[in-house]
């Protein structure tokens, strides 16, 4: 269920539209962004801002900005936050549950778990499995998380949750997401570079690539294009490239 419909940027206060969060090309022009869908995804080339984005609103929904949820205070020491303040976002309904999942900083979450299970006992791992995250392979740990944690009605901010997962896991967390958003209990938005997530039906892509950040339809995006291309030819593909 879409609960956050809309995310409004209030330009107005921003003094120096140079300086980082402020200068990402595709936020520049964009006054309100639709949000109004159950899953929504961030796509571009690297460095074009969907992080930037997906924290700010991570943030701004009081989620750990290391990843996590409301109740952990894992902190990004990087600390540099202000596109949040010129956001406001409308919610209906408002939810406060959720999870920020950050692959790139997934191992300080982890280390986070097992400093609380020292001072509070393993308790702490019951909605992680019931085992430390650190015990099991990066994408186990990151299946773990979803089986578990990915249960309350919520909202869902995902940070490239392919980096650690097979192609067929890829296909089996479709699945998750599948079942959590069409009984209505979660909103997703996912930055992503993988053509299998980016496939799953009735979401909103979101291009980065563009001058100012705009839908665009699956088989036109270039994860799918590049993909499809190179897997009916890798030969050619790696000919031209590597000669
Ligand atoms: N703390 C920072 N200070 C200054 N510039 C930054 C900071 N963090 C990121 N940037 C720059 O902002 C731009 C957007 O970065 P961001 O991480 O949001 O991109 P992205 O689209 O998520 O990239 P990727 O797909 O590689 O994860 C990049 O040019 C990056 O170098």
């Amino acid at each position: 269920m879409a609960f956050l419909k809309e995310v409004r940027f209030n330009w107005d206060q921003v003094q120096n539209k140079k300086e980082y969060p402020f200068n990402i090309p595709a936020l520049q022009e964009i006054q309100s962004l639709n949000l109004d869908y159950n899953v929504v995804f961030f796509v571009g080339e690297n460095g074009t801002g969907k992080s930037t984005l997906l924290e700010a609103l991570a943030h701004k929904c009081g989620f750990a900005t290391m990843g996590g949820g409301r109740n952990n205070i894992l902190e990004d020491r990087r600390g540099n936050f202000s596109l949040e303040e010129i956001l406001t976002l409308s919610w209906f309904p408002k939810v406060d549950k959720g999870f920020f999942l950050r692959a790139e900083s997934f191992f300080n979450f982890a280390n986070y778990l097992d400093d609380m299970a020292e001072e509070f006992g393993g308790i702490i791992y019951a909605s992680y499995g019931g085992k430390p995250l650190q015990q099991q392979s990066h994408g186990e740990s990151f299946i773990t998380l979803f089986q578990n944690r990915f249960k309350q009605k919520g909202i869902y901010l995902l940070d490239e949750p392919e980096a650690a997962l097979s192609p067929q896991r890829q296909l089996a967390f479709l699945r998750t997401i599948w079942e959590l958003e069409h009984t209505g209990k979660a909103q997703f938005i996912i930055a992503t570079h993988s053509p299998i997530l980016l496939s799953y039906p009735n979401s909103c892509i979101l291009s980065f690539d563009e001058k100012a950040l705009m839908p665009k339809e699956y088989q036109d995006t270039e994860h799918f294009q590049l993909t499809r291309d190179f897997l009916n030819n890798p030969k050619a593909f790696l000919d031209k490239l590597l000669r």
